[in-house]
Parts: C-alpha cells; structure tokens; sequence
C-alpha cells in the first residue's frame, strides 16, 4: 500500500447477499450519525454512486424514522460525479437525491454537490471550484467516506493507470473515463483518506476478483485503486457473499 502503512488495517464484514448488505451498511451509518449528532458534532458523509450504494440510500430513507437523526445537522458530500447535466439520472446526486436525500427532507444547503456543466465550463474548474467549497467548508474530516469499487479495481472515478491517482490536489478533472460517461469529476485519494472511517461497498461475483487484489498483500494502487485509500481510524469491506467468493 502506498501512505497508508500506518493506518489500522481493514477489516472485512461478509452478508449473504446485496440486501443483507444493504441494510447492514445503512443501519451503521445511521448509528454513527445519530451517535456524533449526540457528541454535539454535526458530521460530515462522503457519498458514492453506484448499484449498491442505492439499494442502501433506500435502507436509509427506509429506517431512518426510528434513527433519531436530525437531518437538518449532517452535511452530505459527494466522492465523484459525472459531468453531465444537474439532472441527468446518470449524475450521482440525482440517484441519491431520489433514493434518500428528498425523501428524508435534507436541506439543500447539507447537500454539497459538485459543479455541472451549466456552473462550470469544464471539469477542471468544477474540480477547482469543489474542492475549494470543501477546503472552506467546517468537514475538517468526513465521519464516513463510501466508497463502491468496479470490477476494474476502480472507486470514485479514480480509474487504473490514470494520472488522477496520483494527483494532491482535493479534487480533479476526469476525462476519457473508461466508464461512461466519458466526463468526471473525483475527489483524489488524498481526499477521500481524510475521514475516520472508509467503507468499501461491494456486491456480486464481477467484482470479487477486485476485492481480492485490493486485499492481497502486494499489488499496486496505479492497478486496483482501491488499494489506495484507509480510514484514519477504520476501514471497512462490507461485503456480500459473492463479492468475497475469492477471498
Ligand atoms: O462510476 C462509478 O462506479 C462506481 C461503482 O458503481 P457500480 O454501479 O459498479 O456499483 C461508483 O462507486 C462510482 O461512484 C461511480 O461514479
């Protein structure tokens, strides 16, 4: 691993399936809001996109009247986005808008979403302009940064063999993504560590040869990504049964 020798070591969480899944991670994830909204802090989450990280919005929007969160006192961030209109389905905010975000009524100003086309010419400068809005920003640290991983190893839309993994800025420009679409924009790997606890989400058998790289003992980050990110205090694979089947 590279700069994250330090940090504690991932610990892996298997579910029979992607619902068990779901509910787990979105049962935890409140507990930890609730937990630091009782700490009188008002926590800050990193979401990600994707098929897994929807069905948990769901289980969110779904239990959260017995969470005892105060929705009004959490700041919701995004890891990527794509660059594509502020309400195209493909957009990672629209997914988690629709899935929990509008459902549960959370202000506009606790939704920190990143630039589209229409606010900023192009994915540089919305890169420029996100990570200016985190740096000013009081999340000194995210509580939780989610994270689902592709088949190819990748999270947020920090790609193998791209520049961008490599890059020390807060956030950067994607283009040429070998996943549509082509546009993005991604917080760097620096960015994304900077929270105590880094769940990596993972559901189905595509993707456990990923998770089995990214858990080896050797390998590279420039190849599997996800190898590149460790919570400060925790990291955690939350797994279902297929997505582990290499392990
Ligand atoms: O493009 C992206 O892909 C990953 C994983 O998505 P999935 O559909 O394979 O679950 C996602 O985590 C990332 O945020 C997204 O932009």
């Amino acid at each position: 691993m590279t700069g994250t020798d330090s940090l504690p070591e991932p610990h892996v969480e298997v579910h029979a399936d992607a619902a068990a899944l779901a509910t787990a991670v979105a049962g935890e994830l409140l507990n930890r809001i609730a937990d630091s909204q009782a700490a009188g802090h008002v926590p800050a989450i990193c979401l990600t996109g994707g098929t897994i990280a929807d069905a948990i919005h769901r289980e969110v929007a779904r239990m959260a009247p017995e969470s005892g969160v105060d929705w009004g006192a959490v700041d919701f961030w995004f890891g990527d986005e794509r660059y594509v209109d502020r309400d195209s389905p493909d957009r990672n905010a629209v997914q988690a808008r629709d899935a929990f975000l509008d459902v549960l009524g959370v202000p506009p100003h606790r939704v920190h979403e990143m630039p589209s086309p229409s606010s900023a010419r192009s994915v540089d400068e919305a890169a420029r302009s996100y990570g200016a809005e985190l740096r000013g920003s009081a999340a000194h640290e995210f509580l939780v940064t989610m994270l689902g991983v592709g088949p190819d190893g990748h999270i947020a839309s920090l790609f193998p063999g791209f520049s961008q993994l490599t890059a020390h800025d807060i956030a950067v420009g994607v283009t040429g993504s070998p996943k549509p679409p082509p546009h993005r924009v991604t917080l760097t790997l620096e960015a994304l560590a900077h929270s105590a606890a880094v769940w990596f989400l993972v559901s189905g058998d595509a993707k456990a040869d990923a998770v089995r790289r990214a858990l080896a003992e050797d390998g590279t980050v420039a190849e599997t990504p996800a190898r590149g990110v460790r919570g400060t205090a925790e990291t955690t694979w939350f797994l279902d049964h297929d997505a582990a089947s290499l392990l």
